[in-house]
């Protein structure tokens, strides 16, 4: 059997190509080529080991026709297209624990240089100045940690902030109270934690809900000094904002390691008060380095050697023979979990998934895993179907698989039932023919629609002249209707119009819905 052939195309430390060998692979280390080059090159390959410099474009994998397997040493994976690499069967994979003590440590390096301002200090003592008089600092004892985004790399920094005796408050939708209280941290709104912290640092992937979280308006609302450190992600800050605050002095200082546009050869904070930065070091340490080569390394010739899959980020893991059948049941499961997951508000606190009919035939767990999966995917980049019940569980989540013997409407059905601070919220599912998931029911009313690509929800008053006028609103807006759902109790009762359109909803446009006649609820939503 010839041997399956890796290629490393980012900086790495040497472990990784020892264990790909040792494991059974051949493997060719070639850094800093040209998409163009790693383009002509890719097709030799069964497996892709990079850390954030090479860009996995659809392009790239259009090329990429031996490919099983991409393992990204490091977490985030916006540098490759899962959707594309998924369509083609390449399995992608990351190391989501390897680098966290690292770049939790560097968030708090990055706090401290902030607080003693010490790179520009280091810059002008170098320099010979002794400008003992120019630099007073701030302690950190005693003031306010203002964490957002309560997940690995979160929670470690808040353990450190709290050694530094500091008082921590965080702002996540998926922090329970029970996981803050065993945390040691104060569960706040993004505006209480903008009015109280001292000190405000980001650690969130970067998601359609976390672009630009600290937005022009919410920074000059913030408490004037805050200090921001953001390790996680570039555009969770506006940049522009930011500079224009610091300048203003309502911003005492900040800290990035990342930045929209990556390399950061120039950037709008360049240069303003109070602004340091560096270039993408969260995870570069030896430790977290060879943590995560190692365990790429690893998880990637398990994979081309036994066909083993850990830490995959779009593959549930399945037994050969289960496979078949549960296939459709998962994408059903997916899209519920997601559905249910884009509409919920408030404080989520319990899921249950109910199966019924010949669903209830099944193994229950990767149908649960599956709707994890899809309801915690707005949440976080590395959630998958391996690692959705354990990061469900680990946050406190309640989660139930209730299987019913009894008949029901449908010959199978999944209900999913999402409890918040404002009551139980349900959608419902079935297999259309043996393949194709239909939503069937959301929120007590009943429709008949494919969760697939850009929709838009809305519930309205159930009146004459509404189908027209949302019509009408989106063709001026350029958006073309795909299919058309509609669905009520009673007439005159509440209406839930469910369309899937073939342009992504823009903010502008769920704007202009609310305000027609009648309209309670619009969300647009992604599948
Ligand atoms: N600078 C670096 O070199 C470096 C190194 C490692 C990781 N990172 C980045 O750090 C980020 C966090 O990594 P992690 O391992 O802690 O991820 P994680 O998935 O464990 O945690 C992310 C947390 O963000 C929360 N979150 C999601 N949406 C939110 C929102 N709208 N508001 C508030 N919180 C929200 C999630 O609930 C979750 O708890 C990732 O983007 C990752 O890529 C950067
Ligand atoms: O590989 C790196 O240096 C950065 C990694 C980091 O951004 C991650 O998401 O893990």
């Amino acid at each position: 059997m010839t041997k399956p052939k890796v290629l490393i195309s980012d900086k790495m430390d040497p472990n990784a190509a020892k264990i790909f060998e040792e494991r059974g692979c051949d493997v060719d280390v070639i850094t800093g080529e040209t998409p163009e080059e790693l383009k002509a090159r890719i097709g030799e390959y069964d497996g892709l080991a990079i850390r954030s410099s090479t860009k996995v474009t659809a392009d790239i994998l259009s090329a990429a026709t031996n490919l099983k397997v991409i393992g990204r040493a490091g977490i985030g994976v916006d540098n490759v297209d899962i959707p594309a690499a998924s369509s083609q069967g390449v399995v992608v994979m990351n190391t989501p624990f390897g680098n966290s003590i690292t770049t939790a440590e560097h968030a708090i390096a990055m706090m401290m240089a902030l607080a003693r301002q010490i790179p520009a200090a280091n810059a002008r003592t170098q320099a010979g100045e002794w400008p003992k008089s120019d630099f007073m600092g701030v302690e950190v004892t005693g003031k306010t940690f203002g964490l957002i985004g309560a997940g690995n790399i979160g929670t470690i920094a808040a353990s450190r902030a709290q050694g530094l005796k500091m008082k921590v408050i965080a702002y996540d939708p998926f922090l329970t109270e029970e996981r803050a209280v065993e945390l040691g941290v104060e569960k706040v709104d993004l505006d209480t934690l903008l009015s109280r912290a001292d000190f405000v640092s980001l650690h969130t992937p970067l998601t359609d809900q976390t672009r630009n979280i600290l937005n022009r308006e919410r920074l000059e609302n913030a408490k004037p000094g805050i200090r921001i450190i953001n390790c996680a992600r570039g555009g969770l800050v506006d940049e522009a904002a930011l500079k224009d605050l610091l300048e203003s002095g309502h911003i005492a200082g900040a800290a990035f390691d990342v930045f929209e546009t990556e390399p950061a050869k120039e950037n709008p904070l360049f240069g303003a008060p109070g602004f340091i930065c560096t270039p993408h070091l969260g995870a570069s340490t030896t430790e977290a380095q060879v943590n995560v080569a190692l365990q790429v390394a690893e998880q990637m010739s398990d994979y081309l050697v036994n066909g083993g899959v850990t830490n995959a980020l779009n593959v549930p893991s399945l037994s050969a023979e289960e496979a078949p059948k549960l296939r459709p049941y998962m994408k059903l499961a997916e899209s519920l979990g997601s559905l249910v997951g884009q509409l919920a508000h408030g404080n989520l606190t319990k899921i249950s998934i109910e199966r019924e009919g010949a669903a209830a035939e099944l193994s229950g767990k990767p149908i649960e895993a599956a709707v994890l999966a899809g309801f915690m995917s707005r949440y976080s980049d590395s959630v998958n179907m391996v690692n959705a019940p354990y990061l469900a569980k680990e946050r406190g989540l309640d989660v139930r698989s209730v299987r019913h013997e009894r008949e029901g409407a449908y010959n199978t059905l999944l209900r999913v039932t999402v409890g918040t601070s404002t009551g139980d919220r349900s959608v419902a599912g079935t297999l259309f023919g043996p393949e194709a998931p239909r939503l069937v029911e959301i929120f007590g009313v009943g429709i008949e629609a494919d969760l697939a690509g850009d929709m838009l929800y809305i519930v309205n008053e159930d009146a004459p002249g509404f189908i027209g006028r949302i019509g009408t609103l989106l063709g001026e807006k350029g958006i073309n209707i795909g299919t058309f759902h509609l669905g009520r109790r009673d007439a005159g009762d509440e209406a839930v119009l469910l369309l899937s359109v073939d342009q992504p909803i823009g903010q502008d446009v769920i704007d202009a819905a609310c305000k027609l006649e009648g309209v309670k609820t619009v969300k647009g939503l992604e599948f």
